[in-house]
């Protein structure tokens, strides 16, 4: 059985510099990932299986196409490997939410067959699948702080951040990308910076912030409740949106931001983790 966790993605800065010829826009974001994210298991099987499990999994089970059954298709027609599986996956983070769910779980799909199979995690055809699958499937299959251009899959892998608690806030609605793209203002603002990695995403932005708040006006409040936490280092909208994030200075800043989060909103979803 080979085991995989599909960790959450944030953009610490994502800027949006123009729309292409072909309706994808060409970004540049530092992609950081944290410690915690869905689980997905991969096992030899008689036949072709695929459960989800886990507090989202209600969401997803109702939609018949999945980005990890795809993931397992494109895996085979790249490679040839026809054996069947069982798959699992314990759905932990919300659906359509910034936080590159689907993409993660369709990268772990391609870590785990490639693992069964005997091919590298950094082999050409298998970052090609993960192109075809998404915008942030490639930086998903890496999995670690990078800066991202392109669409989002011309990645630089970069050190640091490793360690810093950070929490993530999600009200509970689910936001499309494509109409957040869709609502961008088409004003370019410029690249993001160079250096020290903390200053790089405190001195960015994320351009998706304007178009998001607008579709869902929720984010207003999940913004304004992190950034009246103490201690934090940088508070700002993920991906698409909805989840929020803050950086703390130090683990009991973020404990105690997040115990006060959770008794102010017992509905929202807010996951205490660090950056890896
Ligand atoms: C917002 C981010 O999460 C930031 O990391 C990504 O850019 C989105 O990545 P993703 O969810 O994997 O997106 P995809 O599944 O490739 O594309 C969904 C839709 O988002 C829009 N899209 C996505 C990526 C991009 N660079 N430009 C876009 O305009 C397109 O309308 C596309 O049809
Ligand atoms: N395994 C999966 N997990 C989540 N969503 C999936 C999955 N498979 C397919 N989807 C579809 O993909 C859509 C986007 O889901 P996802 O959770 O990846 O969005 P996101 O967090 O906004 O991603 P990103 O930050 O990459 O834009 C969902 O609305 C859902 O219909």
């Amino acid at each position: 059985m080979i085991h995989e966790v599909a960790r959450a993605k944030l953009n610490l800065a994502l800027h949006v510099r123009h729309r292409r010829p072909d309706g994808y826009h060409a970004l540049e974001t530092l992609f950081a990932f944290v410690e915690d994210g869905d689980r997905l298991t991969v096992a030899d099987a008689e036949a072709d299986s695929f459960v989800i499990t886990g507090p989202f999994a209600g969401t997803l089970q109702a939609e018949g196409d999945n980005l990890v059954t795809r993931a397992r298709d494109r895996f085979r027609l790249a490679f040839g490997d026809d054996r069947p599986c069982a798959i699992l996956l314990d759905k932990r983070l919300p659906v359509a939410s910034g936080i590159g769910g689907g993409s993660a779980d369709a990268a772990a799909t391609l870590r785990a067959l490639a693992t069964r199979a005997g091919v590298r995690h950094d082999d050409p055809d298998l970052l090609a699948c993960a192109d075809a699958l998404g915008s942030d499937v490639p930086a998903c299959l890496l999995s670690r702080t990078a800066i991202g251009r392109g669409r989002g899959e011309d990645l630089v892998p970069v050190d640091g951040l490793t360690g810093i608690p950070a929490l993530l806030v999600n009200p509970g609605v689910g936001v499309s990308t494509a109409a957040v793209f869709g609502s961008w203002d088409g004003v370019d603002r410029g690249p993001i910076g160079s250096g020290d990695l903390l200053e790089v995403a405190c001195s960015g932005r994320n351009d998706l912030e304007p178009p998001a708040r607008s579709l869902a006006p929720a984010i207003d409040a999940v913004l304004a409740l992190l950034e009246h936490q103490p201690r934090t280092r940088l508070v700002r909208m993920s991906g698409s949106g909805a989840t929020c994030f803050a950086l703390f200075e130090d683990a009991p800043a973020c404990a105690a931001a997040a115990e006060a989060i959770r008794s102010a909103e017992p509905d929202w979803w807010c996951l205490e983790t660090a950056l890896i």
